[in-house]
C-alpha cells in the first residue's frame, strides 16, 4: 500500500497519468469513499482513458476543496459491477438445471421469440436471445414476420405458441412497428408463458403487496440480481430510479420497493432531476439519453446501475460507433461507489434473466422441484 502511495503521490507531483503505465494500476476500495481499504486492482478494459483526468485538474463540485492524497483516493475509485462476468455464472448455473430437468424427466425448456419488423438492432438482440439459448440448453424457436403483418397474424403466432407445449416462454420483441397495438399483442401471451413479465396481471402483481407474479421483468430483475451479487443492501436505502417506462423503469421501482428501499421516480417533467438523483444511495437510470448523469448528480459512495444502451457515434470502432450509458461513466467512477459499465453491465444480465424465466416457467409447468 505504502509503494502505491508514494507511486500515486508521484504521479500527482508530475501530473503523470498512472494508468497509462505498463503496471495497469487502478486505485481501488470496495465500500465507501471514507474507507481508505484500498488496493491495487486490474482492470483491464473498463477504464477508458477520459477516466484517466485527476479530480483536481477540472471542478466537480464532488471532488473540489480535497487535498490531493484525497483526490486521489476518489479519483476512478469506484468498484466496477461486473454484469458480464455476473451473467456467465447464472448461465452456468442454469446450464446444470437444464440438464438436472432433461435427465429426471426429459424435459428441455424452450423459449419462442417473435420479431416483427427488420430494425437492426433486434434483430441483433434476438440473435443474441438465441445464441445464449443454445449455450445452456434451452431450446429456442423463431418467428420474424416482415414489417407490415396485420396484427392478427403476429396474434396467430402468440396462440400457437400458447398451445405448443415445448414452448414454455413467449417474448415478443419490443418495440412493434407503429401499426400494431402493443397493448393488444402482449395481452394475449399466456401469462404462464410470460417471461418478459410484461403481461398487466404479471406487473399488477408485482405492485401489490402479499402478491407474487409469475415473471418479473428481465432488465428491472437483472439489476435487483446485480445489487444482491455485489451484496449491496436495499432495505431502508434511498433510490432513485429515472425513467418511468413500462419495461425498465417502472418495474425497476416495484421491485426496489419491494426489496424495502424507499424510492423515487425522475422523469421527463420531474423539475431539478440533479437534486433528486443526488439524494440516492441506489441509482437505477433508464432514459435512453448518452451519459445524462454527471458526477454532480451522484452522492459520493452512492451505488450505480446504468440501463441505458445508447449509440454514439466512434470512428475508431470497427462498426463506425459505441455503445455508452445513461450515466457519464468516468465521473461516475470518481464518486461513486460501484457502478456498472455499458456493455457488460444490465445488458448481459436481461438475457441471463430471461432464460432463467424460462427455466422458470419450464419447471413449474412440469412441477419439477
Ligand atoms: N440493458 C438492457 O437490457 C436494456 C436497456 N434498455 C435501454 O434503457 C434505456 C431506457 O429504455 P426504455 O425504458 O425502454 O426507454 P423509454 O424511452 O421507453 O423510457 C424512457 C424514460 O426516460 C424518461 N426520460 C426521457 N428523457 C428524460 C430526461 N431528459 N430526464 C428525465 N427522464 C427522462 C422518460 O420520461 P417520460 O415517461 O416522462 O417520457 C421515460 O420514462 C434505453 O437506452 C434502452 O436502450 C432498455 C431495455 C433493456
Ligand atoms: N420484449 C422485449 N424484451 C426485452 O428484454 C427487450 C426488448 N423487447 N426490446 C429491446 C430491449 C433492449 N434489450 C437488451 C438486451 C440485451 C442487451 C445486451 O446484451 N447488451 C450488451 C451489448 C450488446 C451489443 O454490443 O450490441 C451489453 O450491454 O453488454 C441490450 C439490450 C432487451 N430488450
Amino acid at each position: 500500500r505504502t509503494t502505491t502511495f508514494r507511486f500515486l503521490n508521484r504521479c500527482l507531483r508530475n501530473r503523470t497519468i498512472p494508468m497509462a503505465s505498463s503496471i495497469f494500476t487502478h486505485c481501488h476500495y470496495s465500500s465507501s469513499p471514507s474507507s481508505l481499504a484500498f488496493r491495487l486492482h486490474r482492470h483491464p478494459f473498463h477504464v477508458p482513458p477520459t477516466c484517466l483526468r485527476f479530480s483536481f485538474l477540472h471542478s466537480s463540485p464532488a471532488s473540489s476543496h480535497v487535498d490531493p492524497l484525497a483526490a486521489m483516493v476518489t479519483e476512478s475509485s469506484a468498484k466496477v459491477i461486473d454484469g458480464k462476468a455476473v451473467a456467465k455464472q447464472i448461465r452456468d448455473e442454469i446450464t446444470a438445471e437444464v440438464s438436472k430437468m432433461r435427465e429426471a424427466i426429459g424435459v428441455i425448456p424452450g423459449l419462442a421469440v417473435i420479431l416483427v419488423g427488420d430494425r437492426k438492432d433486434s434483430a441483433t438482440y434476438v440473435r443474441n436471445k438465441k445464441k445464449a439459448c443454445e449455450s445452456v440448453g434451452i431450446n429456442s424457436l423463431e418467428a420474424n414476420l416482415p414489417e407490415d403483418s396485420t396484427e392478427e397474424e403476429v396474434l396467430n403466432y402468440i396462440s400457437g405458441y400458447n398451445e405448443d407445449p415445448s414452448v414454455h416462454g413467449i417474448l415478443v420483441q419490443l418495440p412493434l412497428p407503429s401499426h400494431m397495438n402493443e397493448q393488444n399483442i402482449l395481452n394475449a401471451v399466456r401469462i404462464e408463458k410470460d417471461v418478459d413479465g410484461f403481461h398487466p396481471l404479471n406487473i399488477g402483481r408485482l405492485a401489490m403487496r402479499g402478491r407474487e407474479p409469475l415473471f418479473v421483468p428481465c432488465t428491472p430483475k437483472g439489476c435487483i440480481e446485480l445489487l444482491h451479487r455485489y451484496s449491496v443492501s436495499i432495505k431502508g436505502k434511498r433510490a432513485v430510479v429515472i425513467g418511468r417506462s413500462n419495461i425498465v423503469g417502472m418495474p425497476a421501482a416495484l421491485l426496489l420497493q419491494r426489496e424495502d428501499a424507499t424510492v423515487s421516480v425522475v422523469h421527463s417533467r420531474t423539475s431539478n432531476p440533479e437534486e433528486m438523483t443526488r439524494q440516492a444511495d441506489i441509482i437505477i437510470a433508464a432514459v435512453g439519453q448518452a451519459n445524462m448523469v454527471k458526477g454532480s448528480w451522484i452522492k459520493p459512495g452512492a451505488v450505480i446501475i446504468d440501463v441505458g444502451i445508447n449509440p454514439v457515434e466512434d470512428a475508431s470502432s470497427p462498426r463506425g460507433y459505441k455503445l455508452v450509458g445513461d450515466v457519464c461513466y468516468e465521473e461516475a467512477m470518481k464518486v461513486a461507489s460501484a457502478v456498472t459499465p455499458v456493455p457488460g453491465g444490465v445488458g448481459p444480465m436481461t438475457i441471463a434473466m430471461l432464460l432463467q424465466n424460462t427455466l422458470i416457467s419450464a419447471k413449474r409447468m412440469h412441477n419439477f422441484e
